[in-house]
């Protein structure tokens, strides 16, 4: 197969298309999740009459009827349709769709089974968002927020552990050696990759909550950790770090592009903690989606909420941290964003031209994050890569800021990989790529010449 074939893109082999995780993911998790969305508008028409009394009530049942037809679009593998919402990103997605039938010809249409599997899961997501959107009073209507809060009260155990382990930092952060710092960054990076694993997405919307501790649990997944590029994260930590004590004015800001709530986001928040009450990091930027996405997919909404709940937790803390990140986030030491681009089917590699002003604030940064599985398939383009070829190549020219990838993996494509080492995971485990039992912290520092 060729190296830039697109991973879902139609196979020589029909038997081997079949059987691909994309095809499966397309022709039975998709459709579970749009059947488990509709229960959850009809299950909610009592409060929705509450609030709106009967126009609320045929909202609800016009948004059930457009997905309902939908879902049937989808299995019965019809053409992917324009948008007709008028949401500032219409027009963009209605490009994309011209875009994507070029790419296939006049013959081919653009449709769920014969088009890129990246394409038709995000744009699945957008026509959700859409069937609310043409039903005002319920446009805002947030139909993932019962799983997100769920997944979170699904994992208090293991969000106190953390937050306890934090304050063992903070307590002694004064008198922590270099090395002791290290220890610290490297054990919090590696809970906020393996947090990674509670999406909700890879579960089609089922329980998949942290239940043990997260710290305790580390060194038996330390082995499953394919490319373990921790050294270079810190090494571009420190030394930005340096250049400032040596009078540059550079400033010390780490992006953080979020990918799920519940328990991987309290994650991200307290390795974002730790860089900055360490002084590590002087700004940490966060970024989230601007609609509901990939079922569990951090919103504006999702990251109040998990500040909120901490500061009133009866632990104590939980709701030191709560108070501590409301904090951080009014005196702007962290930031909020929600671009777009992020919730558009674009590879990263389309970024600068497709999202200039996105690019140009990721310039600024130190360091940029990239969380989950769906940020690792657009950084890479979702291609049918050699599992041995770099990351820069996979990249395509990509490269804003320094960055790293922290991802479990949940689909088909991993790049980066020793020699032999691919070979030997699918003898052991043939599903080695999309079970999520895998993951990497990948990085890429870009170069003039990239
Ligand atoms: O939350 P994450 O890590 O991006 O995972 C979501 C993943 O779930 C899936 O739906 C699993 O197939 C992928 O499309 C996507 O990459
Ligand atoms: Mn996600």
């Amino acid at each position: 197969m060729e190296v830039e074939t697109m991973v879902n893109n139609v196979f020589s082999n029909p038997v081997e298309m079949k059987l691909s995780f994309a095809y499966l993911t397309i022709r039975d998790r998709m459709p579970t999740i749009l059947t488990k969305v509709i229960d959850t508008i009809h299950r909610n028409k009592n409060t929705f009459f509450e609030e709106y009394g009967e126009e609320g009530i045929e909202a609800e049942k016009n948004a059930i009827g457009l997905l309902s037809k939908l879902r049937n679009e989808l299995q019965t593998d019809k053409p992917v349709v324009e948008l007709k919402d008028d949401l500032k990103d219409s027009e963009a997605w209605n490009q994309y769709l011209q875009r994507q039938q070029k790419l296939q010809g006049d013959q081919e249409c653009v449709s769920w089974f014969s088009s890129p599997w990246l394409y038709v899961e995000c744009y699945m997501y957008r026509r959700i968002h859409e069937a609310l959107l043409l039903n005002p009073p319920i446009s805002e209507y947030d139909v993932f927020n019962e799983g997100k809060t769920q997944s979170f009260f699904d994992s208090q155990q293991a969000v106190m552990d953390l937050c306890t382990y934090l304050e063992g930092i903070r307590k002694n952060a004064k008198e922590l050696f270099q090395n002791q710092l290290f220890e610290h960054f490297s054990t919090l990076l590696q809970v906020s990759l393996w947090g990674n694993k509670c999406d909700l997405s890879i579960s089609a919307g089922e329980d998949n909550s942290q239940k043990s501790s997260p710290i305790e649990s580390l060194s038996s997944l330390h082995p499953f950790i394919l490319v373990d590029d921790t050294n270079a994260v810190w090494a571009t930590l420190t030394s930005a770090r340096r250049q400032e004590k040596l009078g540059k004015t550079k400033v010390d800001r780490v992006d953080i592009v979020l990918d799920n709530a519940g328990f991987e986001l309290v994650t991200d928040l307290v390795f974002a903690d730790f860089l900055v009450s360490s002084g590590l990091v002087r700004q940490i930027h966060f970024h989230g989606k601007s609609l509901p996405w990939f079922v569990s997919d951090v919103t504006a909404n999702d990251l109040q909420w998990i500040v909120r709940q901490a500061m009133a937790a009866n632990h104590r803390w939980l709701s030191k941290c709560g108070v501590q990140w409301q904090t951080y986030l009014k005196q702007g030491v962290w930031r909020y964003h929600d671009h777009p681009f992020w919730t558009q089917p674009h590879e990263f590699c389309d970024m600068a031209s497709d999202a200039p002003d996105l690019y140009a604030s990721l310039q600024e940064a130190d360091l940029v994050l990239f969380k989950g599985d769906l940020n690792y398939r657009k950084l890479t383009g979702d291609r049918d890569w050699e599992h041995v070829v770099d990351f820069n190549t996979a990249l395509r020219g990509f490269g804003p800021a320094p960055l790293c990838s922290l991802r479990t993996l949940k689909a088909n494509v991993q790049v980066g990989l020793q020699p032999g080492q691919a070979e030997k995971l699918t003898s052991r485990d043939p599903s080695w790529m999309t079970n999520g039992k895998y993951a990497v912290i990948q990085f890429h520092n870009p170069t003039p010449e990239d």
